[in-house]
């Protein structure tokens, strides 16, 4: 830094500003800000960085600055976001800041043209370039390719996501149905597993990995969805601004009087699944007449509708059903899917009471008849039996003359409750399964020369309460930054030392113990987990308690009190720990760990809905609760591991990752509020650090 230059130094809420050095001392220096002459205030030496000599230039690539630091690479980004140039490459790598609004002309068939086996480079930055780049790349390579976009909630990943589908099938497909196919499986999946949340209206609440299909003539020949970790939780609660996942405000607002009669569908004030978050349908002026009153929660008559440019409920009704027929969906098929988001909501409005017996069991509310019946009707069941399992469990002895005899104990209400919330979460987890099978089914390959895929995931998170949730998606950022490390950092490394280039070696933390924490047989935290799981009488502090002391000096665990904030330090030793993340230490409360860890359903209801008497429900359960595999489990405890199986697939999904080409998004949001033209630097910045 030169004397009397100006130099970016920190700003809290800019992330940088413009200053001049006016002392230095031992290991920090006095800066004058430009804009407040006069006033001055220290920096660590560490966080000033020498500024461009024209800091309102930008350039298309952050690597041709003349000082590339996190100061001139974030102001880059905000002049270029002034100037509606949302795209900036550092190298091979794109950063994509969400506008908010739509750019004109920015995806038109036009500019899709004009990407069209172009080298990247050779256009301004675009999400178009790096989707050219990995067909490209795949078509003179031979070889499959993959397109990881990152980034927090709401900063844009799935919107980039159908952007690279739709360049690809339009510039690539062969015109047929399928490309429209693949292009509209989208908003299907989005109603089944996408909800408004506080970070973003639309928010994706599953990760996923689409890939593209290819023959030997590089043209688009069909399509594969996978999809990892949809958050149950949202079936039963949400927060208080938040709602449940589309679907079921869509069929509230949309549907015609047939299906509501026949679903017994109201407003979403009559359904607890709904009533405890936000009522509000989405509309605009227009769409928010149609909708009939009998259908607007009172929330909804007093404040009106909720306003998003690509949200509309009741248009999107519509749209569900044209985007089910598009894609192969007959009516009776398309039934069957509002049956049982109906049969969803009826089941939620189940309440118990006390039994006020000695037996200390619970009995269903009289008022819950109504929603008992309908329940049962619509999934399939019988009324009398869908009340005894939900009020009971049934074990069988193991043990003495009375061996393999059924008893039944009746559940507590608060243990019924929990009962009610599983079976809801199971049957909801078990359609969206299925749609996405079905989907998948309408866009079939005989046989593939190599596939585009791009994975769609939820970023790093820390929340100021962290649970499994957060727990299992830190570890799959863990797992894709070791990849982007590998790729980006090692592999470009090894590169310059065999051709002799005398880079500078790039630091980069090697993530592989904090991984193993995780993943380790045995001592990892995941099978710790599943032990405590497969224990009679399992617990949260339990677990917690294990973590810690097979864990006692690592590196990367600690205790929540050693924590910088003083809400975690609150947390109990046997509540909660703290792993030290790539991307900051992040502290998991760990209460509802064994629940959440568990995707089996007791007993008695796992047998009720795999013997269902409706077709449908019974082929969402396949494979699953079969009766003869109840049978075998009586008496032992029924566990799925749902972070094993996530450890598994994502093991899957990394080794295919390797196994291509790969590019990288950056997604970044702008602002907190979610609204156009306003770039926070501070926590921009925060972004671009977390993404490493
Ligand atoms: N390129 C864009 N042009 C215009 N609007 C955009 C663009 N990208 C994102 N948006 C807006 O931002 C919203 C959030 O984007 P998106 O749903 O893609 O975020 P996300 O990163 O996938 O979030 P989540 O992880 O919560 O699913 C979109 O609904 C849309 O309104």
């Amino acid at each position: 830094m030169e004397d009397g230059k100006p130099v970016w130094a920190p700003h809290p809420t800019d992330g940088f500003q413009l200053g001049t050095i006016v002392d230095i001392g031992a290991d920090s220096l006095t800066i004058e800000p430009l804009k407040e002459k006069g006033k001055t205030f220290l920096a660590s030496v560490s966080q000033v960085f020498p500024a461009e000599d024209d800091v309102n230039k930008h350039v298309e690539d952050n690597c041709s600055l003349m000082y590339l630091n996190e100061a001139t690479l974030l102001n880059n980004i905000r002049v270029r976001y002034s100037k509606d140039k949302i795209y900036t490459y550092v190298a091979n790598i794109l950063i994509a800041v969400n506008p908010y609004y739509d750019i004109p002309k920015l995806y038109s068939p036009d500019t899709i043209q004009q990407y069209r086996g172009r080298s990247l480079g050779t256009l301004p930055p675009h999400v178009y370039a790096i989707a050219d780049k990995a067909y490209r790349d795949m078509k003179v390579l031979k070889m499959s390719q993959s397109i990881i976009v990152s980034g927090e909630s709401g900063a844009g990943k799935t919107e980039n996501t159908k952007f690279i589908l739709r360049y690809l099938t339009m510039s690539y497909g062969t015109g047929q149905d399928i490309d429209e196919r693949i292009v509209e499986a989208n908003p299907l999946l989005e109603a089944f597993g996408n909800a408004k949340t506080v970070r973003n209206n639309n928010s994706s609440r599953f990760g996923k990995f689409v890939e593209i299909h290819f023959n030997g003539k590089n043209a688009v020949v069909g399509g594969f969805v996978s999809h990892y970790l949809l958050e149950k939780s949202r079936i039963c609660t949400q927060g208080q601004e938040e709602r449940n996942y589309h679907v079921f405000y869509r069929l509230c607002a949309g549907a015609p009087e047939d299906i509501r009669e026949k679903f017994h569908l109201s407003s979403p004030n009559s359904f607890r699944y709904l009533n405890r978050g936000c009522t509000r349908y989405f509309a605009t002026r227009d769409t928010d007449q149609k909708i009939l009153q009998n259908r607007k929660s009172s929330e909804h008559l007093k404040v009106g509708p909720l306003k998003d440019p690509l949200l509309d409920d009741h248009g999107d009704f519509n749209r569900m059903v044209v985007a089910m027929k598009k894609i192969g969906l007959d009516d009776a098929e398309k039934l069957d899917l509002f049956r049982v988001v109906a049969g969803v909501l009826h089941l939620g409005n189940i309440d118990f009471e006390e039994a006020g017996s000695t037996s200390g069991g619970c009995n269903l509310k009289r008022q819950s008849s109504q929603a008992l019946g309908h329940c049962a009707e619509l999934l399939g069941l019988d009324e009398e039996d869908l009340r005894v399992s939900l009020t009971t469990r049934v074990m069988l002895t193991t043990a003495g003359g009375a061996k393999d005899t059924s008893i039944k104990v009746p559940l507590k209400v608060e243990q019924a409750n929990n009962a009610r919330d599983a079976l809801a979460k199971a049957v909801y987890s078990r359609l969206f399964d299925h749609v996405v099978t079905r989907v998948n089914q309408c866009f079939p390959f005989e046989s593939s020369a190599n596939f585009i895929g791009v994975l769609d995931i939820a970023g790093f998170e820390y929340f100021e309460h962290n649970s499994f949730e957060q727990f299992c998606i830190n570890y799959c950022n863990e797992k894709l930054q070791q990849f982007f490390n590998e790729r980006i950092l090692k592999e470009e490394q090894e590169l310059y030392q065999r051709e002799g280039l005398g880079v500078n070696e790039v630091k980069y933390v090697d993530n592989q113990d904090c991984i193993d924490l995780v993943e380790s047989k045995l001592v990892g935290i995941l099978d710790i987990l599943d032990e405590e799981n497969r224990l009679p009488q399992p617990s949260d502090q339990h677990f917690t308690e294990t973590v810690h002391s097979k864990h006692k000096n690592h590196f990367r665990l600690s205790v929540p009190r050693k924590s910088k904030l003083t809400v975690h330090r609150n947390v109990r030793d046997d509540e909660g720990f703290i792993i030290r993340h790539f991307a900051g230490a992040v502290c998991y409360e760990t209460s509802k760990f064994v629940e959440k860890n568990n995707d089996a359903l007791h007993m008695s209801l796992g047998s009720l809905i795999s013997e269902s008497k409706d077709r449908f429900i019974r082929e969402l359960f396949e494979n699953s609760n079969s009766s003869k595999d109840v049978k075998q489990k009586a008496g032992k405890l029924s566990f799925i591991s749902v972070g094993n199986k996530f450890k598994t697939q994502l093991n899957i999904l990394l080794d295919k990752l390797r196994s291509t080409g790969s590019g990288f998004i950056r997604c970044v949001k702008p602002n907190l509020k979610m609204v156009s033209h306003q770039f926070e630097g501070s926590q921009i910045l925060s972004q671009l650090q977390c993404s490493g």
